[in-house]
């Protein structure tokens, strides 16, 4: 059978935009195309708006190119594709493209029932019940929106989270987060239980790993307890449930979480869940479980930009109450760019030297507090490095990148691996120049002025940049 229309625009779309957007935004519609009306449900309000606000008009674009030149009609509902073409019918809300301002419907307020006062803050051991099942809460005090820096890269994900807080079980049920290792998932996840507790202290909220519900239901299993089990997680008001991909090959424990996941979602309760990858890319979960996790809202977060870095730092000076100056925040946010546990940990090794030693926190103090990890950040990210590793991306050779060939094919990715070694290493500009085949510095610094113009408004430019900065400082 020939492609949908939507299908079509799909592809085109998945080829134009970057894959978390693609993922985010466009992935999750489903179409139903009848009568010359193409409807496209969207699984919730969030993404419905988002979609209207920011690809309406693309999708129009691409469609009536597909659909040889005739504009299809093009609705955006909430819902999901029906079986039966006759429920589309009755489907609601509706809202057609051009007519934004209609029928967008109120959010409900939290619908959660009443359970016993549960919030015992900063327990480290958790009370246990007879099958050896958590019965408090246990979410870390620490762990707020207050004290999540906001940036570029986290600021969707923070976002849906307050959103979440303030209408559990409402508004993006479930809500998957995914990124890459500490960049603040935990932390999100903590943050929606404090905000849900302050605001309902007698709200039955439970963080856990996913190794913990494994092991939790093996005991249970063990002790001849899995009805208590399962009448224990499905009581739950907000599940928050840490690095799913554990799930992966544990067939029993994915069969016990399907069965938990149903219930909850039927009883407007919230789930959240964070994983490492996007939900369709864990491998050895079982499909049906997969689809589910794409039934709220999927949204990802990214390694922090260099100002958000800096900013992380600076908070969480001011909170171990040290002074840092911003200098040397910047010093360390420009070195350290993986991830934001590996900054936390170098900030606490400087704080620790500053308390020994009694010396103020400088930049020649830093040199010195943290001189193996910068030793070896600097070891890991050479210009010989990113030549190798760009070169290998754009599918050239190291040799080409330090020819005098001016072909575009070549000389974008020189300017790229330019622009990486001016970021990502201390290296000047005369000795990037001369790293490069002998080129003058001005050369370098054209080229460092041409990419970020370029990231900012080529898309292409823009992914393959963060790929190879996530390729080079993994
Ligand atoms: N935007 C942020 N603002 C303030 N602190 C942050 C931010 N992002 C991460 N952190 C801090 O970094 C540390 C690591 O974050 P977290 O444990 O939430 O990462 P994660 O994404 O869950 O990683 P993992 O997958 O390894 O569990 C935490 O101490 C957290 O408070």
């Amino acid at each position: 059978m020939a492609n949908s229309l939507w299908q079509n625009c799909q592809n085109v779309m998945q080829q134009d935009l970057p894959a978390q957007e693609f993922n985010t935004w466009i992935r999750p519609l489903q179409s139903l195309e009848e009568g010359g009306v193409v409807t496209l449900f969207a699984p919730n309000k969030f993404v419905r708006d988002w979609v209207l606000d920011k690809y309406a008009d693309t999708i129009n674009q691409h469609l009536t190119q597909i659909n040889s030149g005739q504009l299809p009609s093009l609705r955006v509902e909430v819902g999901t594709k029906p079986t039966d073409s006759r429920v589309a019918q009755q489907a609601a809300p509706k809202l057609e493209i051009g007519n934004k301002l209609n029928s967008i419907p109120d959010i409900k307020p939290p619908a959660f029932s009443p359970a016993p006062a549960v919030h015992v803050p900063k327990a480290n051991v958790q009370p246990r019940n007879e099958a050896g099942l958590q019965l408090k809460s246990n979410i870390r005090e620490n762990y707020t929106f207050d004290n999540f820096v906001e940036g570029k890269s986290n600021q969707l994900a923070r976002a849906a989270a307050c959103q979440v807080a303030d209408n559990p079980g409402v508004s993006y049920n479930p809500l998957f987060l995914y990124g890459g290792v500490g960049l603040g998932k935990t932390h999100l996840l903590h943050a929606v239980g404090n905000e849900i507790l302050n605001r309902n202290p007698d709200a039955k909220v439970i963080y856990m790993h996913s190794e913990r519900f494994v092991q939790d239901m093996v005991k249970a299993l063990q002790n001849n307890a899995i009805e208590s089990f399962k009448k224990h997680y499905r009581s739950v008001n907000a599940l928050l449930i840490d690095d799913i991909q554990f799930f992966a090959k544990k067939e029993r424990s994915q069969e016990e979480f399907f069965h938990t996941f149903n219930a909850l979602l039927e009883g407007n309760q919230q789930i959240i869940m964070t994983s490492d990858r996007y939900p369709k890319e864990i491998e050895g979960v079982e499909d049906r479980l997969k689809s589910r996790f794409g039934w709220g809202l999927t949204i990802a977060i990214e390694p922090p930009e260099l100002e958000t870095r800096v900013a992380i730092l600076m908070k969480k000076a001011q909170e171990a109450k040290v002074n840092l100056p911003h200098e040397v925040a910047f010093f360390i946010a420009k070195r350290l760019r993986s991830h934001v546990r590996e900054l936390e940990g170098a900030l606490n090794r400087v704080v620790a030297h500053a308390n020994f030693t009694g010396k103020p926190i400088t930049i020649e103090f830093v040199k010195e507090a943290l001189r193996d990890l910068l030793a070896l950040q600097e070891k890991l990210v050479t210009i010989d490095n990113i030549q190798r590793t760009v070169a290998e991306y754009y599918k050239i050779k190291v040799a080409d990148i330090l020819s005098k060939r001016r072909s575009r094919s070549v000389a974008r990715p020189r300017q790229v691996a330019m622009a990486l070694a001016k970021e990502l290493t201390s290296h000047s500009l005369p000795e990037i120049g001369d790293a490069f085949g002998g080129r003058d510095h001005t050369t370098v610094l054209h080229a460092c002025r041409k990419i970020k113009e370029l990231r900012e408004e080529n898309l292409d430019i823009k992914e393959d940049y963060l790929n190879l900065i996530r390729t080079l400082s993994s």
